[in-house]
């Protein structure tokens, strides 16, 4: 089977710096891989090369068997990869359930303006929209706060509603840029559980993480990146016993 993501040969400069060099890698359905190294290593520019925030210089992105190259951020979020950013983006006086209804709303056939007009249509829609967002937020344990302000919430929590709000709009794949900063290792425990429970929903993960034994924990398949190469590719176990990922932790 095709792998879902395909990343050939990618390659950004910004002027005389190579952020990323020539990196290669595949992510499979239905995996939950991670992209780890040191500051500056390339992790975000890869992302946002993936996302179509970036251009790249040479290379290629295929997704579904599709080529990336040249479509717009929402062409290639219509297509089913969805992401979230390092700063959690909410609308602090709405309820963790109205913010994920944000996330599909974007999605529905009636659009905000008729859901807001209330066509019988719309609102059998709205039903609809508000059933399916309730359950996303107590597939990821977050049920019983669906009618709290996001405001009130705890940052974890906040981040579970990020989370769920970008299911919304049922993505193939979810990329998770650095998911676990700012956040307890509570609330970092809990974070691993949502991420696990996406994979198990049938949603393809890759993430961006800093926090190792969050990575350690829940990936697949973990990728390096050093000066802006792919230094290895491996199950969690042997990226730990990796001489060379040793070397570059260690050495920073
Ligand atoms: N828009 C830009 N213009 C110029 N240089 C950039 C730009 N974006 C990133 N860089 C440089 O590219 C290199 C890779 O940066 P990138 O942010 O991708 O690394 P990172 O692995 O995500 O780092 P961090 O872990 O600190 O977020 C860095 O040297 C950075 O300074």
């Amino acid at each position: 089977m095709n792998p879902l993501l395909q990343i050939d040969g990618l390659s950004k400069a910004f002027g005389g710096l190579q952020a990323l060099k020539n990196v290669s890698f595949a992510v499979k359905r239905g995996q939950i891989k991670a992209v780890i190294g040191p500051n500056g290593a390339g992790k975000s520019t890869l992302f946002n090369l993936i996302s179509g925030t970036l251009k790249p210089s040479s290379g290629s992105v295929t997704f579904m068997g599709r080529s990336l190259l040249g479509k717009k951020p929402y062409q290639i979020a219509e297509l089913g990869m969805a992401r979230t950013f390092q700063n959690i983006k909410m609308f602090s006086a709405m309820t963790a359930l109205e913010n994920v209804m944000v996330g599909r709303h974007i999605k529905s056939r009636s659009g905000f303006i008729s859901s807001l007009l209330m066509s019988p249509w719309a609102t059998r829609e709205e039903g609809r929209i508000r059933d399916k967002s309730l359950a996303l937020l107590g597939s990821l344990g977050l049920g019983e706060y669906a009618q709290v302000p996001a405001e009130n919430l705890a940052f974890g929590q906040q981040r579970g509603v990020e989370l769920a709000r970008a299911l919304a709009l049922e993505p193939e794949i979810l990329l998770l840029d650095e998911p676990a900063a700012g956040l307890n290792i509570y609330e970092t425990a809990e974070l691993a559980r949502m991420i696990s429970a996406i994979r198990d929903m049938g949603v393809t993960v890759l993430l961006v993480e800093h926090d190792m034994s969050l990575v350690m924990d829940i990936s697949d398949e973990i990728l390096v990146l050093s000066f802006g190469q792919k230094i290895a590719e491996d199950i969690p176990r042997a990226i730990q016993q990796n001489a060379e990922v040793i070397k570059i932790y260690l050495g920073g």
